[in-house]
């Protein structure tokens, strides 16, 4: 066992992993399930909206140059032969005297050009008709939602690679897209290493944990829109692990593991890499926690090596698995969204290595803080709880104030940046 590594900067392990990213393959899905997923076709308006002139208001249609003249004193009286609810058409053009009752949404009827709410007209009745009673002029196009006046046919509104929000969907919808073109969640498969390792179900034993890290790992994949596959927990056994790895490759577009990948006599992960003949791009990067985290290639497929501690092990897949399930799921951005914040608590422990700190966001009176969520060592688990962003504290000899303004790398937000 090599016990000497060197260590990189982490934008540089960033990048030398995102040297290898694909962009995924595509699929179309029923729109119903296309909430969250990667929108892989420019939504394209099939026709103008809205498509036909339409009443904003419950009211009455009329021709404004019959209504030129009206004041308080001189109202004008039309005559009311037909009602069209929206989903309607008029069945005739209206003429010099007519008006039509028009509901909101409804289609303008030939030969009106204006609207009136029903709060400004009168109505009656006369000899079995219908009439009503205006009392002021209408400009032409009044109260009238004018064809193609929000969006024309064939403009681009939402590109490829964007986020289907709910707005997203929304619009997948008006331009009748029943199965959008979306990116294909990537399989990401995910083995836990360690013999120390209990299943959820079992009871504590002596020397033994539950298996913490594959569940937290599945979620993590799954809030960065990839599709987390367990493959099981293994033994420290060197045959087993080499053989569980090497068949997990063929079936996934990337693999994770966590544990073995530091010096210890049991961390079998890197001979494995080297019995699987493994480009290993990097196995020490300059921060903490995660330092050990280790980044292989074997043929086209990425292998993340991440650290069986818990806390290392989130920050590792945050900092280099997720943007490459980014750039799988299709995304133009593939970075966490940065801001700078303030530090809300003191941070003194200094650290030659940046540190990723388990933070959460607080919105104060107009103000951006973060804080530490509480202990910051690489084996917690309890501060992970609360994380919804790392605070990123580059090292140096001195530690960090209260007040202080610091970055800080979001966690939970859609929005993501084109850098890292
Ligand atoms: N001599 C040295 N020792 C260590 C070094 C070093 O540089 N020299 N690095 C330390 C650092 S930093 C870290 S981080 C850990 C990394 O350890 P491994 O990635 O090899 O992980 P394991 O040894 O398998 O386990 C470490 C720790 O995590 C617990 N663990 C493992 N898997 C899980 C899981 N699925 N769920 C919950 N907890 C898990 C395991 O029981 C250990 O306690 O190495 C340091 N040592
Ligand atoms: O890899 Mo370790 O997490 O730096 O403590
Ligand atoms: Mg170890």
């Amino acid at each position: 066992m090599n016990l000497h590594r060197t260590p990189i900067a982490a934008t540089d392990a960033v990048q030398a992993v995102m040297k290898h990213r694909k962009k995924g393959r595509k699929e179309n899905v029923p729109l119903s399930e296309c909430f969250g997923r990667i929108l892989g076709e420019d939504l394209i308006a099939t026709h103008p909206v809205p498509p036909f002139h339409k009443s904003p208001y419950d009211g009455f249609a009329f021709r404004s140059q019959d209504t030129k003249e009206l004041s308080r004193d001189q109202p004008g009286h039309f005559i009311v032969n037909e009602t069209v609810p929206a989903g309607h058409r008029a069945e005739h053009s209206i003429e010099k005297g007519q008006a039509v009752r028009i509901m909101t949404g409804a289609e303008i009827p030939d030969g009106a050009d204006c609207v009136a709410m029903f709060e400004i007209c009168q109505t009656y009745e006369e000899g079995n008709r219908s009439y009503v009673t205006l009392k002021r002029p209408l400009q032409p196009n009044q109260n009238i939602i004018e064809k193609g006046s929000e969006t024309k046919e064939k403009e681009v509104l939402v590109e490829s690679g964007a986020y289907i929000n709910p707005g997203v969907q929304a619009l997948l919808a008006t331009f009748g897209y029943a199965e959008p073109l979306v990116f294909t969640k990537p399989k990401i498969g995910v083995f836990a290493t360690g013999t120390e390792l209990l299943d959820v179900e079992e009871e504590l034993q002596p020397g033994k944990i539950r298996n913490s890290n594959a569940f937290m790992i599945l979620s993590q994949i799954e809030r960065s829109g990839g599709n987390g596959v367990y493959l099981g927990k293994l033994d420290d056994d060197f045959e087993t692990c080499y053989q569980a790895v090497s068949n997990a490759l063929d079936h996934v577009d990337a693999l994770l593991t966590t544990g073995g990948v530091s010096v210890g006599d049991y961390d079998l992960m890197p001979d494995i890499y080297q019995k699987l003949e493994a480009d290993v791009l990097f196995n020490k990067v300059a921060m903490r926690p995660g330092s050990v985290t280790t980044v292989a290639k074997v043929e086209d497929k990425l292998l993340f090596g991440l650290s069986g501690n818990p806390s290392a092990c989130y920050v590792g897949f945050e900092l280099f698995a997720f943007p490459i399930i980014q750039s799988f799921v299709g995304r133009n951005q593939m970075y966490h969204q940065r801001i700078t914040a303030t530090l809300g608590k003191d941070f003194k422990k200094p650290n030659p290595f940046t540190r990723f700190v388990r933070g959460f966001i607080s919105y104060e009176r107009g103000n951006v803080y973060v804080y530490p969520t509480g202990m910051d060592k690489s084996a917690v688990v309890s501060s992970l709880a609360k994380t919804n962003v790392l605070i990123m504290l580059r090292g140096g000899t001195r530690g960090y104030e209260k007040g202080d303004a610091v970055e800080a790398i979001m966690l939970d937000d859609q929005q993501r940046q084109v850098e890292f």
